[in-house]
């Protein structure tokens, strides 16, 4: 284990209206080591960009609100820093990549301005010199510096994604939340996308939270996988447990999901149903509804997150029972 990063403990977000209470995020306890890359999957709506804002204190509030828990950065409490101090995080110590790059970058200024603005800002260099690190930075990226001069929509979406993914990982932040960050990508440009992330990645020491309902993408990219379900975390663990050892049915669903390696599309099995309305949570097991495992006890009583094996935990009462022929997705 290496050291603690970021330590997400018992948080809970709601989005209160006068109309109705969104249990967004439920009692989620996550913990990000240095260098490590955590995957959090689930499908829309499950709370995982709720969890990233948290964590910037970027909620949109009202009507978001923390209502229990706490995030430790460093083992500060990030909700009891300043303004200030809390600035000086956001900037340098902990940077985000929203899934729409557009939004990241100002349409008017050239690009290259743009990086060479947050190398000054970041860095300790003249004017000259983060004109040129910043044209470094391009070609690290795949994208000759002579383009430094263009604007924003001059470039593709995957160039210009890289080239935000780029920006957010030479300030160094020792920690990279990454939301959905290929998503809007064509699947090509999504690979090379990946892999310079991997590449920065490494170079860097970065951690990272990877937010995505694609399994493929954390199965390349991320150490340990964090799968939420209706605001909560339903089973956690690295690689090995989440892929081989899957423990929870929610889980299992989203394996029985994809297609197959082998292209065998008639194993394609969608869950079926939806996630319940956070504003209308079931008492028990938040999958209940859609679980082929479901009994009464699931349905009266919320399962307990248990660790099954060192390091791998399970919110399910029932997580021992097709465990026997558990991989068989694979
Ligand atoms: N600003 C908001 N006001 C009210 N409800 C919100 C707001 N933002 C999110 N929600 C609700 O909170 C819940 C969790 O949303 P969130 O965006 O965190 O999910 P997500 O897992 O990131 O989904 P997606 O994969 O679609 O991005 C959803 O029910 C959503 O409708
Ligand atoms: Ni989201």
């Amino acid at each position: 284990m290496g050291e603690e990063l970021l330590k997400i403990d018992d948080l809970s977000v709601y989005y209160i209206s006068r109309e109705s209470t969104s249990k967004a995020v439920n009692h989620v306890s996550l913990t990000i080591n240095k260098g490590e890359t955590l995957g959090l999957v689930g499908e829309t709506g499950a709370g995982k960009t709720t969890i990233a804002l948290s964590i910037l204190r970027l909620l949109d509030s009202p009507p978001g609100k923390l209502v229990g828990g706490t995030i430790e950065y460093k083992g500060m409490d990030i909700y009891r820093l300043k303004k200030r101090e809390m600035r000086q995080i956001r900037g340098f110590e902990i940077s985000m990549i929203f899934q729409d790059p557009m939004t990241a970058l100002n349409p008017v200024d050239t690009v290259g301005e743009q990086i060479t603005e947050v190398i000054r800002l970041h860095r300790q260099c003249s004017r000259m010199e983060a004109r040129k690190l910043a044209g470094d930075m391009m070609e690290t990226v795949g994208i000759p510096r002579e383009r430094y001069d263009e604007y924003p929509h001059q470039f593709s979406g995957g160039m210009i994604q890289r080239i935000v993914i780029a920006i957010a990982l030479a300030c160094s932040p020792e920690l990279l939340l990454a939301d959905e960050p290929t998503t809007a990508l064509d699947v090509t440009i999504q690979a090379q996308v990946l892999d310079m992330m991997n590449d920065l990645k490494k170079k860097f020491g970065t951690s990272v939270l990877m937010i995505t309902h694609d399994l493929g993408i954390i199965a390349e990219m991320c150490d340990r996988v964090a799968v939420i379900y209706a605001g909560e975390v339903v089973e956690l663990g690295d690689l090995e447990a989440i892929f081989h050892h899957t423990a929870h049915p929610y889980t299992k669903g989203l394996f029985d999901s994809l297609p197959n390696a082998a292209g065998d599309s008639k194993r394609l099995q969608p869950i079926k149903g939806l996630m319940p309305d956070p504003a209308n949570l079931p008492e028990g097991c938040k999958f209940c509804e859609r679980c082929p495992y479901a009994t009464q006890e699931c349905e009266s009583a919320l399962p307990e997150l248990r660790e099954i094996s060192p390091g791998h935990l399970v919110r399910c009462h029932h997580h021992s029972c097709f465990r026997k022929g558990e991989a068989d997705h694979v």
